[in-house]
């Protein structure tokens, strides 16, 4: 089995996703919101590249159903609903709706991912419910390559040390497994922080820059490991959560 890392969508060309299953991770902070507005009871989420796509494609819908949601330059984008942190992802906010959801770094990785056999979304705050997954596409002989968002197309701390953790989760009992050099990498990341993302995120530049911003809490949100029991799948161009059984 094939167990591959990128870093950033910059460098990906499709032949590295081609009949793979890919996990897309963006600890800071799409990942972590798009499993807790799962987890809350959204009915779906749509990445899409640009605000402007999100205000387009909400026409399709009656307005009570969809939620236009995204951030730029961290901020929430005047006129929309939800902005990219966790918190603002309640039951009360986001259960039965269609989320329109454009990011910097997380949809456009998403929307990159063209031509995969399976697509999930993972992140600390769901990722034994990731692994699990993984674990099982592994066993069926699945190659599996591991997406990082990183930060405006290039390298970030904490996707990369996430990704590790699903590396060395992978990796246990398997002895089959083949690693390229960013794989490696990761390992030692994750072997660094292990549990202290408040260490991970001190030293990221995405973390102390969400910190300077004022958004210590989702810091907080997107370091509950654990926290959502959810796998979120890109599918027909919207992510959905599996249920206990993986059934969609
Ligand atoms: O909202 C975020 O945390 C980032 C925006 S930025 O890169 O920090 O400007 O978006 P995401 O797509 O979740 O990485």
């Amino acid at each position: 089995m094939r167990l591959d890392v990128l870093f950033g969508v910059g460098a990906l060309t499709p032949g590295d996703v081609a009949g793979r299953v890919v996990a897309v991770i963006d600890v800071l902070r799409a990942s972590s919101t798009i499993a807790t507005a799962l987890a809350n009871g959204a009915r779906s989420i749509v990445p899409l590249e640009s605000s402007d796509e999100v205000v387009l494609r909400s026409r399709q819908f009656e307005r009570r159903d969809v939620k236009l949601a995204g951030e730029r330059r961290m901020l929430p984008i005047p006129g929309f609903d939800l902005g990219n942190s966790p918190g603002e992802y309640t039951p009360e906010a986001v259960e039965g709706k269609t989320i329109l959801f454009a990011t910097t770094n997380g949809t456009p990785a998403l929307v990159a991912t063209q031509g995969a056999r399976d697509v999930i979304v993972a992140s600390y705050v769901n990722l034994k419910a990731s692994l699990a997954f993984l674990r099982t596409a592994a066993r069926g002989g699945a190659d599996v390559m591991i997406l990082c968002a990183g930060r405006e197309r290039h390298f970030a701390l904490e996707d990369a040390a996430c990704a590790g953790r699903i590396v060395r989760g992978l990796m246990r009992r398997r002895p089959d497994v083949a690693l390229n050099d960013a794989a490696q990498a990761c390992v030692l990341l994750d072997r660094r922080y292990g549990d202290r993302l408040d260490l991970l995120f001190a030293d990221a530049v995405h973390g102390r820059a969400l910190a300077e911003a004022g958004f210590s809490a989702d810091l907080d949100a997107c370091a509950a490991i654990d926290a959502q029991e959810v796998v979120p799948v890109y599918y027909d161009r919207q992510i959905t959560k599996l249920g206990p059984g993986w059934e969609r």
